[in-house]
């Protein structure tokens, strides 16, 4: 018999585009499983499980194993580090990590930078032999530079609007992001012929959604 495939979901903007990128794949997901309240999901016509998670936590549950794979932004693993294997790009929910300001921002001594990426902002200024004080918040991450609470902030940009709208600027890019497929590493060993099948009916989908966007 196929395994059944646990697999971690995020709810919340990487939701809409990853269940679609699914669904083209001719996995029969149902359209309303982010409505409902419910947590576990079982799929049986696509011998899958969905596991409805907070994006944070989706590296969590699969390092774990609690699920076999799961949907996460480039920008969490980078900033988690997880012991798990990154399967596929996806291609969705793009965006870019930046470092951000005032536009008339001056180069100060161990400058004040908010972000919720610590591990991703400590490690860029150590790279670039800057010491900086990183203070984690946890949103509205735009407001630390406009109130005095930080010199710059380290913070994901897709449209620009939220810079734009608060007159900041955005003066270095750090890494693009996507949502990648994620796998846990014994999963990836003991179900590899249902991983193996997912990734072979996602590559073209992502491919063609690729080709159109270009
Ligand atoms: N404009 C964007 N801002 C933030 N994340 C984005 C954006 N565009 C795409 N993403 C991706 O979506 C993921 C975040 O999704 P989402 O905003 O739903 O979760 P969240 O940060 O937990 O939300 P919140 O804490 O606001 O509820 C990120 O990890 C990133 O990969
Ligand atoms: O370039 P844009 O299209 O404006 O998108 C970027 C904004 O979106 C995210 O915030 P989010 O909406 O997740 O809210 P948050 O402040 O609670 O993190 C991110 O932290 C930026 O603030």
């Amino acid at each position: 018999m196929q395994d059944i495939l646990k697999v971690a979901m995020p709810k919340g903007r990487i939701y809409k585009p990853a269940s679609k990128l699914f669904r083209e794949a001719g996995l029969a997901i149902p359209e309303d499983m982010e409505d409902s309240r419910k947590l576990i999901i079982p799929v049986p016509e696509a011998r899958m499980e969905f596991i409805m998670a907070k994006p944070v936590d989706v590296a969590t549950y699969v390092e774990y194993g609690v699920a076999d794979i799961g949907i996460a932004g480039k920008d969490l693993l980078m900033e988690e580090n997880r012991d798990v294997y990154e399967l596929l790009d996806l291609g969705i929910a793009r965006c870019r990590m930046s470092v951000i300001g005032l536009p008339d921002w001056k180069p100060v001594l161990n400058p004040r930078v908010a972000t919720k990426y610590p591990n991703v902002a400590s490690q860029y200024f150590r790279e670039q032999g800057q010491q900086v004080e990183v203070i984690k918040l946890n949103g509205s991450i735009e407001l630390a530079p406009l109130i005095g609470l930080a010199d710059r902030i380290v913070d994901m940009v897709e449209t620009g609007s939220t810079i734009r709208e608060n007159g900041l600027m955005e003066h270095e890019q750090i890494f693009a992001i996507t949502s990648r497929l994620i796998a846990n590493r014994v999963s990836y060993r003991m179900k590899s012929e249902a991983i193996q099948a997912l990734c072979d009916r996602l590559q073209p989908v992502i491919a063609a959604v690729a080709s159109a966007s270009k």
